[in-house]
């Protein structure tokens, strides 16, 4: 079975992807792949700085991750040119991987794609598993971990679908608002419910 896991930024994908894992599970991560897709010297990073400018590359030729942020999490019509760039060679890389787990015998493998409704990647996966926060949460737990002001953190919110609309198009939810004990339950509980041993 193919899993997609998804939900939106600062919900707890990352921490419900650790869990999956430690399950046996494979999973691949397209955040992980978006940063292996920019590394220097690759085509991605070639395009972006030819769009954005060399400002957004430091001394050692590395992308500025925060200065990017800043430029597109602001602006949709420099996050589509971004997203042009990257989400095919993206995509590449994601089902490459699967292949790789398919023939090593996996039998279920997870997709954590944070954009999965937004980029309209739904036959990728067989189910979607979606991680849910209240929005108050949402803005809380990313405004701690990222360091930033609510501004920061309201407009990278506001650049995705609102947690609460992608609800209703996913086959299972974790709700990710009480202890990371009660996060866990509920994921095996929903593993046993579509008979994916673990
Ligand atoms: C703009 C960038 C450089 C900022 O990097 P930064 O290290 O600050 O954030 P990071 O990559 O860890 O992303 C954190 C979260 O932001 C959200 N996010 C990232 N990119 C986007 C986007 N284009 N649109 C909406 N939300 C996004 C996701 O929820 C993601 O989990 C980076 O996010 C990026 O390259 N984005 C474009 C690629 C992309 O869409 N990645 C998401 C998965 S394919
Ligand atoms: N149940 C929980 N209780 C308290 N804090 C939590 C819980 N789940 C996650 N967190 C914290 O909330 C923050 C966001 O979680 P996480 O990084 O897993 O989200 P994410 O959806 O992967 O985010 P992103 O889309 O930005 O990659 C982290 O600091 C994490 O430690």
């Amino acid at each position: 079975m193919l899993i997609g896991l998804t939900g939106g930024i600062a919900s707890g994908k990352s921490t419900v992807s650790r869990m999956i894992k430690s399950l046996g599970l494979p999973v691949i991560d397209a955040d992980v792949i978006a940063r292996e897709v920019v590394e220097p010297g690759t085509e991605c990073l070639k395009q972006i700085v030819s769009h954005f400018g060399s400002e957004v590359l430091d001394s050692d030729g590395v992308l500025k991750r925060k200065k990017l942020g800043e430029i597109i999490f602001s602006d949709q019509k420099k996050r589509d040119v971004l997203n042009q760039i990257v989400h095919p060679a993206v995509r590449k890389r994601m089902n490459e991987q699967k292949e790789h787990y398919l023939a090593s015998g996996f039998q279920t493998i997870v997709y954590d794609i944070p954009l999965l409704y937004e980029s309209n990647l739904f036959h990728l996966v067989e189910k979607v598993l979606l991680v849910y926060v209240d929005e108050d949460t949402q803005l809380f737990r990313l405004m701690e971990r990222d360091n930033i002001n609510k501004e920061a953190a309201l407009s990278r919110i506001l650049s995705q679908q609102a947690l609460i609309d992608k609800k209703a198009r996913a086959d299972a939810i974790i709700d990710n608002g009480g202890s990371i004990l009660e996060t866990e339950n509920q994921l095996h509980a929903i593993l046993k419910n579509w008979d994916i041993p673990v």
